[in-house]
């Protein structure tokens, strides 16, 4: 089962246009969304929220097209953007008391719990939290409301290691208790590490990479050598190839055929997800 499904989505901003023929996020899973700066992950992500009008295609969530049926939606999703959009002046306590009433399922125990958890002040006014602990913020207002789906755009930037991996842990206890899909965008690969089923990389607008994380971690290499050992079939194979007086390097997604074309004077390198991106990006970029 998919808890998103885009289909045919085009959207222009300025000289930017978003092209997604098809994407589908699976329901129950966490699903990272990276890609460098730029390259659309905040435009998706609005669009799944209906913040901003699609030019073409159609996005379902829950089954439903979220530009006719968002309120239904909206009432199971969790969702952080930038801005909160919360009133700067209310304290948490307040802002918690106006929105609570607009959620049939909100659970004020689970809020009480991660207020506590996060060592948040609730008397303190929003403005005055710092940055992180505003993101926190945001975060237990998203998940009080026991939502199906959280949408997260880049929750744990500029937050330190510790509250990041805190968050990351409050995710996924999240999904042990609630049968719940999460989709979110970040930088920090070592994020996807902790805590993906699932990746989906973009770049200039395009949907360039769906994987999901075991296959990350294990099938993916970078290949140097020499460039007599460079031959056609194995060119083709590999992604983002740079080429220089001494030889090549390039990614490669290990396939049956790729492992023939391996010979002994190779070196391979298992591929992190930042060598992915980059390579990947590298060779889009063609
Ligand atoms: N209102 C707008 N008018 C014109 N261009 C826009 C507008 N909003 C976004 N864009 C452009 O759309 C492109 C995609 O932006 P988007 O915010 O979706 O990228 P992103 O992947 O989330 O980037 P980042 O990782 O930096 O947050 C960018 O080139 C941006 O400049």
């Amino acid at each position: 089962m998919n808890v998103i499904e885009i289909d045919n989505v085009k959207k222009t901003l300025g000289n930017f246009t978003l092209d997604i023929p098809h994407l589908a996020i699976k329901e129950g899973y966490i699903t990272g969304f990276i890609g460098q700066n730029g390259s659309g992950k905040t435009t998706t992500l609005k669009l799944i929220m209906n913040l901003l009008k699609l030019d073409g295609g159609q996005i379902k969530v829950f089954g439903k097209d979220v530009a006719t049926e968002s309120k239904q939606i909206h009432e199971q999703i969790g969702f952080v953007g930038e801005p909160t959009g919360y009133m700067t002046e209310a304290t948490l306590e307040q802002t918690k008391q106006m929105i609570a009433p607009f959620y049939k399922t909100w659970d004020d125990a689970l809020f009480n719990k991660y207020v506590k958890a996060f060592q948040l002040d609730t008397s303190k006014k929003i403005k005055e939290l710092s940055q992180g602990q505003n993101k926190q913020a945001a975060l237990i207002m998203a998940l009080s409301h026991r939502p199906k789906l959280i949408l997260l755009d880049e929750a744990t930037a500029n937050l330190d290691p510790v509250i990041r991996a805190q968050i990351l842990d409050i995710l996924m206890e999240h999904m042990q208790s609630e049968e719940v899909s999460v989709f979110y965008s970040t930088h920090i690969t070592s994020d996807l590490d902790k805590a993906s089923d699932y990746v989906v990389m973009m770049n200039n607008g395009k949907v360039v990479l769906y994987e999901d994380k075991e296959t990350l971690d294990s099938k993916y290499l970078i290949i140097k050598g020499p460039k007599k050992a460079l031959n056609d079939t194995l060119e083709k194979e590999l992604i983002g190839i740079q080429k220089n007086a001494f030889g090549f390097e390039g990614l490669a997604r290990l396939s049956e055929n790729m492992a023939k074309t391996l010979g002994n004077e190779l070196i391979c390198e298992k591929a992190n997800i930042e060598d992915i991106m980059i390579f990947t990006q590298r060779g889009s970029r063609k």
